[in-house]
């Protein structure tokens, strides 16, 4: 599907490594068709050396060069980059942003021209092709622009479309930064781990086989979550006798709650965005 097109990438962090990682390992792109560019060397160096990419600290260089540019920069800086790029932004472009909060609104509103332009929302998890990514187009991206974005994405994980007035929120508060909640989960059944006797790298890497485990159940079964957990408890068995615990202390309402957070957090830096850009304001 990507075939020869070439691919920019705009910031080269947690992000931005995972995604060039995971299209490199999956065969997905070759390095001869990737461009990136950071603002700090100290980033694009590792990168260049790693995976014999294009690099430079010139975004500008990115954009005249790729047929799809991936903006993987903070939300607080896209306007300034979005604004610096803007020039040699056409429709002969794929622009894909993956940043947490920023509505195709926002950004249609600034760039002021009718672009192909997608909003994607995946995890850091594209690091090791687990990725687990959400898709919404704008008004100007056809079929083809989707297929081609949903092909750099099932590359590194799992990838859907969605409708992305509302839900993207939600997605940034759930997949977006549920790998943070995951790693919190872990580290805390590691330290019990350590409570009850094991070393503390015994407990991590079985703590960590664990959730390996429980999500590959869940996705090759296609079993409820309910079902499977039933599976576990014994009748007055150990499984239970956790699980009471886990219901004292409240964790469903304390996920439920995280995740509304989250998804709180991403519509607050939209709203924001939405303001300043159409005020063309382009500092955070
Ligand atoms: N970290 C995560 O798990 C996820 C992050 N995102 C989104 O991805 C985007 C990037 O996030 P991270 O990779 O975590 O951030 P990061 O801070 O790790 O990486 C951002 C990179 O942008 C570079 N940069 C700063 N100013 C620049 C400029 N003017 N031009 C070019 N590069 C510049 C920085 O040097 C840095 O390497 C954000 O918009 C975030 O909301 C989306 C999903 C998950
Ligand atoms: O914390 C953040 O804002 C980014 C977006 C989703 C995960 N990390």
């Amino acid at each position: 599907m990507l075939n020869n097109k070439k691919i920019g990438m705009i910031g080269t962090g947690n992000m931005g490594n995972a995604l060039i990682d995971g299209l490199i390992r999956s065969g997905a792109a070759q390095p001869e068709n990737i461009i990136c560019s950071d603002a700090s060397e100290r980033q694009l160096e590792p990168i260049k050396e790693k995976y014999q990419v294009a690099t430079t600290t010139n975004n500008i260089e990115v954009v005249k060069a790729a047929d799809i540019i991936i903006y993987a920069i903070k939300p607080q800086i896209m306007a300034s980059v979005l604004k610096e790029t803007a020039d040699y932004l056409d429709m002969s472009k794929l622009i894909i942003s993956i940043a947490a909060g920023v509505p195709l609104a926002a950004i249609e509103s600034l760039l002021e021209k009718d672009l192909r332009l997608i909003r994607v929302m995946p995890n850091v998890a594209v690091a090791v092709r687990e990725g687990a990514t959400a898709i919404a187009a704008g008004g100007h991206a056809d079929q083809d622009d989707v297929k081609l974005t949903m092909a750099i994405f099932d590359s590194v994980g799992k990838s859907i479309f969605i409708k992305e007035n509302y839900l993207m929120d939600a997605i940034t508060g759930l997949s977006g930064s549920g790998p943070a909640y995951i790693f919190m989960i872990v580290d805390a059944l590691a330290d019990a781990g350590v409570k009850v006797g094991l070393s503390r790298n015994d407990a991590l890497v079985l703590a960590s086989q664990t959730i390996l485990g429980a999500a590959k159940l869940l996705l090759e079964t296609g079993d409820h979550p309910g079902q499977l957990k039933d599976s576990v408890t014994s009748p007055g068995g150990t499984a239970i006798a956790g699980l009471h615990t886990l219901e004292k202390g409240g964790l469903r309402t304390t996920l439920i709650n995280a995740v509304e957070a989250a998804t709180n957090r991403s519509r607050e830096l939209g709203d924001a965005m939405i303001k300043n850009f159409a005020n063309g304001q382009t500092q955070p």
